[in-house]
């Protein structure tokens, strides 16, 4: 638990104080004077330091250099409260190491505040460091730290195996000091991440170096080095900035992660897992462009199920559902890993057959009609009725126009009784279509 101190002279005031800040997580301890929660402070350590500006025997600003001249206060948080905004105190204040200045009055901003720098404070990180450091002692006090904060480490003292690690591995933060023993430098490891075509490219690095040359720090962030600490290393800096690298990364990357289920969610139908037709009209441009560039061929097949109306009579809508989930799980295994498929409406699949020409989507889709019949999906039998239209270069099809000739062919399927597939030739619809026509 996170220790505090609270010294104002008001007992009052004090409960008042003890009662946010153990609210927001803290232990709490008071001391009326300066004197006191000096004597106090310099007994514990305390992590916030809450002093009135008020004091009985001290001004504020003198308390807080005292404050930090005591060991372990120099990256304590050390706030005044004050009654009266009173604004030379309160610099003189800031400039003798006050974190921050609080108004008595306005106790909901100190509440807001309290919460924060409790949850920062307390919060465990996850995540995974490549951290590279050719100085051994330096590399224990760092994974120390790191380990502290709840993060996994890989260490490495020489860029080029740090580098094999990271090709292999899913970091949160890469740590490389700058000037490396070995072939392979921090810079070209820095350059070799950015240069990846990965989304791990994005990674925050921190470069790390004993140089204080700023033209250099400049490159470096030319270079693609999120943020540069300089040695010897201040632990608590390193913390501070390891902080709020992992968490905005980590918090970028699950809005990614979000975005593209939300983006799915969007283009595939619900019931069946497949393209809905919106997604499909998005992904068939692409064929459709690619078969006019290359002169290649492109048929659709619409893929109506026969009598689905009477299955969700006899067996319910449930049952139909399952059947349709079924259905689409088994399409998707049984297309081509170019083919693409869809839902176009209730009872109609839409598939897109690229480099594929009527006679070879006539006797892809006979195997499927026979397959069909073997599969009983949700145990019912189903049969489906298939239309298939190739596209006409000189025509300038688009999916509609080629759709409504697909379609055209299928309906010739049903009146030819339904589990069958008829192909479209040019404005009639061909029965039967051989290997030699
Ligand atoms: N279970 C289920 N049924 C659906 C869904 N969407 C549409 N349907 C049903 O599909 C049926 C389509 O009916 P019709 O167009 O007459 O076609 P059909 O009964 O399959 O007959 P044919 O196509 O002529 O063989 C309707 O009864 C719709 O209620 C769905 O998501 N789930």
């Amino acid at each position: 638990m996170l220790n505090a101190l609270v010294i104002d002279s008001s007992p009052m005031f004090c409960e008042h104080m003890i009662d946010l800040l153990e609210s927001a997580g803290f232990n709490v301890e008071t001391a009326e004077s300066g004197a006191d929660g000096l004597g106090k402070a310099a007994q514990a350590r305390y992590r916030l330091v809450c002093c009135s500006d008020n004091l009985p025997d001290y001004a504020s600003s003198e308390f807080c250099s005292q404050l930090r001249a005591l060991s372990g206060y120099d990256f304590a948080t050390l706030l005044v409260l004050t009654e009266h905004d009173n604004s030379k105190i309160l610099k003189q204040a800031l400039l003798a190491g006050a974190t921050d200045i609080f108004s008595k009055n306005d106790m909901a901003e100190m509440d807001t505040y309290l919460s924060r720098l409790s949850q920062r404070e307390s919060r465990q990180l996850s995540g995974r460091v490549l951290f590279i450091e050719d100085s051994r002692v330096l590399q224990t006090i760092i994974i120390d730290l790191l380990t502290d904060m709840g993060l996994d480490v890989d260490a490495y003292n020489y860029a080029e195996s740090a580098w094999e690690a990271f090709k292999g591995g899913d970091y949160d933060l890469v740590i490389t000091d700058i000037m490396l023993e070995g072939s392979m430098s921090g810079i070209t490891l820095v350059r070799k991440i950015r240069r990846m075509q990965s989304e791990y490219s994005n990674v925050p690095i921190i470069a790390t170096s004993g140089f204080d040359n700023m033209s250099r720090k400049i490159e470096l962030f030319h270079l693609g080095v999120n943020d540069y600490v300089s040695k010897p290393i201040v632990r608590e800096e390193l913390r501070q900035r390891v902080f709020n690298h992992i968490t905005s990364y980590q918090t970028t990357q699950e809005l990614r992660t979000q975005q593209k289920s939300l983006h799915s969610l969007a283009m595939l139908d619900e019931t069946t897992g497949l393209f809905n037709r919106h997604a499909l009209r998005e992904f068939a441009s692409k064929y459709f462009s690619e078969a006019y560039r290359f002169n290649r061929c492109l048929s659709l097949a619409v893929i109506d199920i026969d009598h689905l109306k009477d299955i969700n009579e006899r067996h319910g809508f449930e049952r139909g559902d399952q059947m349709l989930s079924e259905l689409g799980s088994w399409m998707k295994r049984h297309v081509r890993d170019v083919d693409l498929v869809a839902r176009w409406a209730g009872d109609e699949l839409v598939l897109l057959l690229p480099e594929c020409d009527l006679v070879s989507a006539k006797n892809m889709m006979e195997r499927m009609v026979q397959r069909l019949n073997k599969l009983k999906p949700a145990n019912l039998e189903v049969t489906v009725s298939i239309g298939i239209a190739q596209l006409r270069q000189a025509d300038n099809d688009n999916l509609n126009s080629l759709f409504e000739l697909a379609d055209k062919a299928m309906y010739q399927a049903k009146m030819a009784g339904r589990n069958c597939v008829r192909v479209y030739v040019e404005s009639e619809v061909v029965p039967e279509l051989s290997d030699n026509d």
